[in-house]
């Protein structure tokens, strides 16, 4: 029987899209009020879910405990309270837009997951705007 675990989190953080190889007019036409140097803050919320087989000797997918210990420690010590394009490495040099996002998470976490269960990333940037990875097929 396969099941889909689910951990919500959130966290704060600012931002600024932003691609360095354009122009600041192209910047402004295609980022907008978003590609404001002095940045500007979301509360991003986040959803992890998880699919595999239940395990017959505890009835779990997999301890959302343990998920949720692994979303601190990778995701929310990493992001929450920073300014994504100067504090963190992964965002350095990647715009940070939404999409960017999702998968720098993905990326963080599958390697932490067993490999027999399938991971997938949402992400609210805001309460009308969010992105899911990997998309559906
Ligand atoms: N495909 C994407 N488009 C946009 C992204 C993104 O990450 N991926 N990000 C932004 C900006 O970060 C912007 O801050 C989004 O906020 P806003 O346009 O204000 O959106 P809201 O939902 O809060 O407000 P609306 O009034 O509903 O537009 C832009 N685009
Ligand atoms: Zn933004």
């Amino acid at each position: 029987m396969r099941v889909s675990v689910f951990r919500k989190e959130h966290f704060n953080a600012a931002h600024r899209l932003h691609n360095p190889n354009w122009s600041d007019e192209k910047n402004t036409k295609v980022f907008g009020k978003c590609n404001n140097p002095n940045y500007h803050g979301h509360n991003y919320y986040l959803t992890v879910k998880v699919t595999g087989e239940v395990d017959p000797d505890t009835g779990y997918v997999m301890d959302v405990k343990v998920l949720s210990d692994l979303i601190e420690s990778k995701i929310l010590d990493r992001f929450d309270h920073k300014n994504l394009n100067l504090d963190t490495e992964e965002f350095a040099q990647l715009n940070p837009t939404a999409e960017n996002i999702a998968i720098v998470i993905f990326n963080l976490i599958r390697p932490e997951i067993d490999k027999k269960l399938d991971l997938k990333i949402t992400l609210y940037e805001t309460e009308r705007n969010y992105v899911e990875y990997p998309a559906e097929s």
